[in-house]
């Protein structure tokens, strides 16, 4: 896979208050991003992500350091960059406001120098994956938030950029605009290899679309790893909930436990027939806990199992 982004020594500074000196938002950060990834850009809020996402599509100046995106300078030659880049803001709306859906296209088809076999085949496309024809003959103003959404998505996409840039493209929507948006992203990726960087406060959008997440801090890059090696990292916390019928059973279960690993479950909860407890997979192994209750002859009426959200990892580096 080529290189299709890279950053080297990035900042930014911001002049604030007349008079005042400026302020370094962004510090100095190295980005490299391979054609085809798909990349979630996370931190607190003010952290500099859409600063950043600002420089690398050319809507401000970098203050240093060097930029290029599928060899353009962004901020330089803008015109001639964005015909191969797509940018969703989520707060920004990129349609005619006061016209059909459609008329928002028809003006990138032209604009992009679409043929009417490329219109096409991208409209059936986008069609496949989201409910765009029925939008295409509305007003812009009677769409909902969802609708918008997707239809800003769909036709960021038109043009079939390299690179699809979206900065908290999925804030405010519900969770079946959501999965839809998160499919036609897959799908996108899939089908066309189109890389994509994507910031959000919802951790779920990021672990549902991205292999690899970058975690910003006061304009610093404190993570860049693949998303599972950071997940195995950082969190690697299971959360168990065994039932069982007898109470003999949850006696011999619990002493067994304490007696194992006493100090090595992150919290341990006994109530009524049922046993809670959180371990980190590289001090316990839970295959340890079945075979003794297959020894013992123990059968739970119940076991719950799961791993900790990049939610509650994200949460915890932050605590
Ligand atoms: N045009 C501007 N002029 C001055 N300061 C700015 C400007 N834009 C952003 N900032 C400041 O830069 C810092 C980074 O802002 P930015 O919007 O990039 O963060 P963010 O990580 O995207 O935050 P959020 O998650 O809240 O959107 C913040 O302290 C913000 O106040």
């Amino acid at each position: 896979m080529k290189e299709i982004l890279t950053a080297k020594n990035l900042t930014k500074e911001y002049f604030i208050s007349a008079g005042k000196e400026p302020v370094q938002v962004i510090k100095g950060i190295n980005l490299s991003i391979k054609e085809g990834e798909k990349v979630g850009y996370a931190g607190l809020n003010g952290a500099g992500k859409s600063t950043t996402i600002k420089m690398l599509t050319g809507l401000i100046k970098p203050t240093g350091g060097e930029l290029d995106v599928l060899g353009f300078k962004p901020f330089s030659l803008r015109k001639k960059y964005v015909e191969y880049i797509g940018v969703i803001f989520g707060q920004r709306n990129q349609l005619f406001w006061d016209l059909k859906v459609e008329d928002s296209f028809q003006f990138n088809k032209s604009l992009y120098k679409l043929s009417d076999k490329e219109y096409k085949d991208k409209l059936d496309f986008l069609n496949e994956y989201t409910d765009l024809d029925n939008l295409m003959q509305k007003r812009v103003l009677q769409l909902s938030l969802g609708q918008k959404m997707k239809c800003n998505i769909a036709l960021s996409l038109l043009h079939s950029p390299k690179i699809l840039f979206l900065d908290e493209a999925t804030i405010g929507l519900d969770i079946i605009v959501k999965n839809e948006i998160k499919k036609l992203l897959n799908e996108v990726n899939r089908q066309f290899n189109t890389t994509l960087l994507f910031t959000s406060h919802d951790m779920k959008d990021i672990e549902d679309v991205c292999e690899r997440i970058i975690i910003l801090e006061k304009g610093k890059i404190l993570h860049d790893l693949p998303l599972n090696e950071f997940k195995k990292l950082y969190g690697g916390t299971k959360n168990v909930k065994i039932s069982l019928t007898e109470r003999a059973d949850i006696d011999k279960l619990v002493f067994w436990c304490e007696d194992k690993w006493k100090n090595d479950f992150m919290d341990f909860n006994r109530e009524e027939n049922t046993i809670k407890f959180s371990f980190n997979e590289t001090k316990i192994n839970f295959f340890d806990i079945m075979n003794m209750l297959k020894n013992e002859g123990i059968r739970p009426s119940d076991i719950e199992i799961n791993s900790d959200s990049l939610e509650d990892i994200i949460r915890g580096i932050y605590q």
